[in-house]
C-alpha cells in the first residue's frame, strides 16, 4: 500500500506537486497518468525518499521511507534509467546491490532469469541497448522481492515482445497480492495493464479509481447503429437534441439517444437493426478530455502553420 497525504513539492518558483492525496492498493496494477510535467516523477521520487516533500507525507506499507528497515524488501522501483557503471557486468551490478541489502546470490540469478538477461549478464552494462538497460533496472527493482513495485515508464525502449513481457509480469506481480504502481504515456498499454488509475495535472489530483469508471465518466461517444433501412431510421430518430450522422453506408452514429430508446423506436416502426452498440470513449479520449486544461506544454499545429507562413 502507498499512501500520499496532502503532498506538495516546490522547486523554487515551481510548485511541481500541489496538495496531492491518493492511495495505491495492493492486488491490482495502478496506472499513474498525467501530461508532461504533471509531477509524476517528482511524486515517485518523494515516495522513494529521494526527494523531500515541501509539505505533506508519504507512507509506504504504513511507514515513511526513512523508517523502513529493509527498504529494498518493501518497495522496488525503476525510476529514470539508473546510473550504472558502464564497465561493470549486469551480474556484478546486481550482486553488489544485493550484498548491500543482505540479499543472497541465488536471488540475483533468479531476477536475471526473470527479466531474460541470463545470456548477457556477464557482459558490460555499458554495451546494453535501451531495452536491455530497462530490463536490468526492473531486475534491480525486483531484487528484494518487494511487496510494492513502482515503475516510471517501464515500457520505454522495449520491443513488442518486451512490452508483452512487462504486461504479463506486472499483472502476475499484482496477482500475487503486491502493490504495483506504474506510470506510462502509452494509453493503449495502460488500458491493457491497469485496473485502477491515478490521474494528475499541474501537480493536482484529477481522478482516482477504477479505469472502467474513468472511461464511463468521459462523455458518451454516441451509439453505432447498422440497419438495411438506415435512411428511414435516420428520419425516425432525428429530433431535438439528437444528431444522426452517416458513418458509412447503412451505418448511423447517433448521439442524444441511448441504445434502448433507439431499439424501441425502431421496433415500433418495424425497422430492422443489424447492430446497436454504444461507443465507449477510449482511455486516450477520456484522458485528453480530463487533462485538456492541465496540459502545460501544448504543441499546436497553428504554431507550425504560422512558422510555415513566415518562412515562405
Ligand atoms: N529538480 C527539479 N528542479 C526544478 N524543477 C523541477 C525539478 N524536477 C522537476 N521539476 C519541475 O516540476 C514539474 C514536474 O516534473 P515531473 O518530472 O515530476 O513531471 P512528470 O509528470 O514526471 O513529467 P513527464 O511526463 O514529462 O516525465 C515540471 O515542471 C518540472 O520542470
Amino acid at each position: 500500500m502507498i499512501e500520499v497525504n496532502d503532498l506538495s513539492k516546490r522547486y523554487g518558483e515551481k510548485l511541481a506537486v500541489d496538495s496531492l492525496s491518493f492511495a495505491v492498493r495492493p492486488g491490482v496494477v495502478t496506472g499513474f497518468l498525467g501530461p508532461n510535467g504533471a509531477g509524476k516523477s517528482t511524486t515517485m521520487r518523494v515516495i522513494m525518499g529521494l526527494d523531500r516533500p515541501t509539505s505533506g507525507q508519504v507512507r509506504v506499507n504504513g511507514r515513511s521511507y526513512a523508517q523502513l528497515k529493509a527498504p529494498l524488501r518493501e518497495i522496488g522501483a525503476l525510476l529514470e534509467a539508473k546510473a550504472i557503471h558502464p564497465g561493470r557486468p549486469a551480474y556484478h551490478h546486481l550482486l553488489s546491490l544485493a550484498a548491500s541489502n543482505g540479499i543472497g546470490k541465488g536471488r540475483v540469478l533468479d531476477v536475471i532469469d526473470m527479466v531474460g538477461l541470463s545470456e548477457v549478464a556477464r557482459k558490460r552494462a555499458g554495451g546494453f541497448s535501451l531495452g536491455m538497460g530497462q530490463r536490468l533496472g526492473i531486475a534491480s527493482a525486483l531484487l528484494g522481492d518487494p511487496r510494492i513495485v513502482m515503475l516510471d515508464e517501464p515500457v520505454n525502449g522495449l520491443d513488442p515482445e518486451g512490452v508483452l513481457w512487462i504486461r504479463n509480469l506486472l499483472k502476475s506481480l499484482a496477482g500475487q497480492g503486491r502493490t504495483v504502481f506504474v506510470s506510462s504515456h502509452l494509453m493503449s498499454e495502460m488500458a491493457l495493464i491497469a485496473e485502477d488509475l491515478i490521474v494528475i495535472g499541474r501537480g493536482r489530483l484529477l481522478a482516482a479509481g477504477p479505469i472502467a469508471d474513468f472511461i464511463a465518466r468521459a462523455s458518451s461517444r454516441g451509439v453505432r447503429v447498422r440497419s438495411p433501412q438506415a435512411a428511414g431510421l435516420r428520419a425516425l430518430l432525428l429530433g431535438e437534441g439528437v444528431t444522426v450522422t452517416n458513418a458509412e453506408p447503412g451505418v448511423l452514429e447517433v448521439t442524444g439517444l441511448d441504445p434502448a430508446r433507439i431499439g424501441e423506436r425502431a421496433a415500433a416502426a418495424g425497422l430492422v437493426l443489424h447492430e446497436l452498440s454504444p461507443r465507449e470513449a477510449s482511455l486516450e479520449e477520456a484522458f485528453m478530455e480530463l487533462t485538456r486544461d492541465a496540459v502545460e506544454y501544448h504543441a499546436t499545429t497553428d504554431a507550425l502553420a504560422t512558422a510555415g507562413r513566415t518562412n515562405r
